[in-house]
């Protein structure tokens, strides 16, 4: 594996790597968003929050034990996505995309990110493997749940937690954000699609992931054991670090613009 910091021009092997690609799957991460100021799973919670990891809160148990305060976590959050833009790496993707579209060749954009910003940017996502917050659905009956935009401006710490809406399918559930909470299954049909892109690639670019979640930083070794070429794009060195073939050091709002120029 060679690092490379993102002082450093971006040595000839890795650009021809980038421009003879193909089929390329961009596997991110919470570090994708963090340039447009979403904060990494890594980064302490605020306010009513401050006393829970995120792992912590993103679990059925904590919905379970305190419904109010985990609704209004996701809210608050969904209300700061709503506030913020994609950043430039997200528009180098979403470039690559039409470029390699183009050229008779596919980007997958295959992301553990809840948020919407790679859709804002234009890039068509194959693949959100860990659920979406912008939907809703029962906790109970699973049925949809139309919730109307959170009246919060994304910043400001809600005073006091909010209450989820009750499902007006079966009347008994609370409304819970379409993501997918820790010691839940992923959705099949995102995680078969992943699975089959990255066999299907001669390229798979990993961006902003600390590769500590399973099964997500499980599917850059389903490249590895095909030979293919793996990238990372990340400030620091993470779980997935040691299999990659180049490991670029840097913020990928920097990065990818440099490496898709
Ligand atoms: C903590 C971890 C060890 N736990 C797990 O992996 C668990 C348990 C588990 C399963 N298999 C295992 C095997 C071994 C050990 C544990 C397990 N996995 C699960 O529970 C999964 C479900 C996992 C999905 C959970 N939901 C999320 N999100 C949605 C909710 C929400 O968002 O609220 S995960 C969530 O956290 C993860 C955060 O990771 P990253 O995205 O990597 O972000 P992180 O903050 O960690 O790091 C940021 C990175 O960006 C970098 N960075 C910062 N700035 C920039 C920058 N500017 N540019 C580039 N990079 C940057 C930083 O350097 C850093 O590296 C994301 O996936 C995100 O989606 N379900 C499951 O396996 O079901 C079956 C099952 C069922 C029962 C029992 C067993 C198995």
């Amino acid at each position: 594996m060679r690092e490379l910091s993102v002082t450093e021009s971006v040595p000839e092997d890795v650009v021809t790597l980038v421009r003879e690609a193909r089929q390329v799957v961009a596997l991110s991460g919470a570090g994708m968003s963090a340039e447009s100021g979403v904060p990494t799973f890594r980064e302490v919670q605020r306010g009513l929050w401050e006393r829970f990891s995120a792992e912590e809160l993103a679990t059925p148990d904590a919905f379970e034990a305190d419904p109010a305060l985990v609704w209004t976590w996701y809210r608050w959050r969904q209300a700061l996505i709503a506030a913020v833009e994609p950043n430039p790496g997200h528009r180098a993707l979403a470039a690559w995309q039409r470029h390699l579209a183009d050229q008779g060749g596919w980007l997958a954009a295959v992301t553990q990110n809840v948020d919407d910003l790679h859709e804002r940017a234009g890039t068509d996502v194959l693949a959100h493997l860990h659920g979406s917050i912008t939907t809703h659905r029962c906790a109970d009956c699973q049925e949809p749940v139309e919730v109307p935009d959170p009246a919060y401006d994304g910043f400001t710490v809600p005073p006091e937690p909010e209450q989820p809406p009750r499902c007006p399918a079966c009347q008994e559930g609370l409304a819970r954000p379409d993501v997918v909470w820790f010691s839940e299954m992923l959705p099949a049909e995102a995680f078969d699609a992943a699975t089959a892109a990255i066999r299907a690639s001669d390229l798979v670019i990993v961006v902003g992931t600390s590769g500590i979640v399973q099964p997500a930083a499980s599917l850059p070794l389903l490249g590895l054991e095909r030979g293919v070429p793996l990238i990372e794009i990340n400030p620091e060195e993470t779980g997935l670090t040691e299999v990659m073939d180049f490991a670029i050091r840097g913020r990928s709002g920097e990065v990818l613009p440099r490496l898709l120029a």
